[in-house]
């Protein structure tokens, strides 16, 4: 049971020589040219925690997940993730091409107890993506289909917590036990604590290049009364200074246009009033100029492109994070890729690595950041989440989080 949220996990259920649904997320990133899966952490983390453990304890385990969505580039079959998988399991692990057809069922009957079969990429069919209450799904045919074949039904996808779909919700009402598995369990903890109890300081860390969500983390978040502070980085920091009426060179305003990003600049005025002396901004950037890192003050930018946050200003944000006891980050401060350009965030997860704060990471790049700088094993909780934590960090709970605490049996 997860205490606070009242949600069973796989200790509430005896799963051995039963037959268990698995709902993970093997979402990965693909390469477009070769089809080929470009990395496997999720597949690995879903494998040494929850599948591991259900092959040990005897189960007869099907694996159901998405990749992609049709249409896109990295839409396709879950067959090489079942090879993967076959790789990190002490179990034979089998592969159907189908979800829910005659095949599927007989090779799920067929299962034996420790045995492991994937199922196709869920969204090959089509009433998967529709978001609806679990009592709907529970009527359609991938729910009328499995469900009577599955003893339990485990839900360990928390990266995609926050679609209310078919395979995520629609078993909740129709099978005899819906719980949590060790994945999401994990998350949920993480969670749970960082958004309702966070030790202070709490200090919020957001850059990147998505700032389309970054009103509604500081107004939540502010507004809530759960960060301390919010250090900004990224095109989030840039957004915020020239809504703040800093002078940050045409090209880089262009930037945010296209991205459609200066249409928030209204309501950032608003917070950064709001909220003054919590919404942190840069002081000094680094710019590209001639291949060349140079760091100059806010007041002072060219109108070269902005790639990190300045040294100065790194430095005043290692000192708050060392002085905190939970940090938060999504989205890394700079353009890491380029090593110039990847002081602004190291210096931040050198601070978090020496600090004795809780600290929390999530989002693809801001891990692939924390693991080309070597400080990914030096953080409390590597989310597995990018837009369900951030949606989590906004608005505290997520679709199927509701409905784990509602069918949670
Ligand atoms: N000043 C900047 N200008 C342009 N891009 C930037 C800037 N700072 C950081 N970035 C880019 O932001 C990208 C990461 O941001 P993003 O918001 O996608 O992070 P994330 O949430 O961790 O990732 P994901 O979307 O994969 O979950 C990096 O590729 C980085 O180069
Ligand atoms: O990677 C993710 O964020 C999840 O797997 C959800 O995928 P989606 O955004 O395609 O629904």
């Amino acid at each position: 049971m997860i205490e606070g949220l009242n949600i069973k996990t796989l200790d509430d259920v005896n799963v051995s020589n039963k037959t268990v649904g698995v709902r993970v997320d093997f979402n990965s990133p693909i390469d477009p040219a070769t089809k080929k899966i470009l990395d496997d952490t999720r597949i690995r983390a879903h494998a040494e925690t929850t599948l591991k453990e259900l092959v040990e304890k005897k189960a007869k385990v099907v694996v159901i997940s998405h990749q992609g969505r049709k249409g896109d580039p990295d839409f396709a079959s879950l067959s090489e993730h079942a090879s993967i998988l076959a790789k990190f399991l002490p179990a034979k692990v089998k592969f159907v091409d189908s979800i829910f057809d005659e095949k599927a069922i007989n090779e799920i009957k067929g299962l034996k107890p420790g045995e492991v079969l994937v199922l196709e990429n869920v969204r090959m069919w089509d009433g998967e993506t529709k978001s609806a209450s679990p009592e709907d799904h529970a009527k359609t045919p991938l729910v009328q289909s499995l469900a009577p074949l599955f003893d339990v039904y485990v839900v360990d996808a928390f990266s995609a917590a926050h679609r209310p779909h078919a395979s995520l919700v629609g078993f909740a009402p129709v099978v005899k036990h819906f719980v949590a598995g060790r994945v999401m369990e994990r998350e949920l903890r993480a969670l749970y604590k960082v958004r309702n109890n966070p030790e202070r300081p709490c200090i919020y860390v957001i850059g990147g290049a998505k700032a389309e969500d970054t009103a509604e983390i500081i107004s939540n978040v502010l507004g809530n009364n759960i960060a301390d502070k919010i250090l900004t980085g990224g095109l989030a920091a840039n957004l915020l200074l020239h809504a703040a009426g800093k002078n940050i060179g045409e090209l880089n305003v262009k930037i945010l246009e296209e991205k459609g990003f200066l249409e928030l600049e209204p309501e950032l005025q608003k917070l950064l009033k709001q909220y003054p002396g919590r919404i942190v901004l840069p002081i000094d950037l680094a710019v590209e100029s001639d291949g060349k890192r140079v760091d100059v003050p806010v007041d002072n930018v060219p109108n070269l492109p902005i790639k990190d946050i300045g040294v100065k200003t790194a430095q005043e944000y290692s000192k708050i994070i060392k002085e905190s006891r939970t940090v938060v980050m999504n989205g890394p401060m700079g353009i890491f890729e380029d090593e110039k350009f990847s002081l602004g965030t190291k210096l931040v997860f050198e601070a978090m690595a020496a600090s004795k704060a809780f600290t929390l990471i999530g989002g693809g790049h801001t891990i692939a950041s924390a693991s080309k700088l070597g400080y990914l094993d030096k953080i409390s909780h590597v989310s597995t989440g990018g837009g369900a934590l951030i949606e989590y960090l906004i608005k505290g709970t997520l679709p199927v989080i509701e409905v784990l605490k509602q069918y949670s049996k």
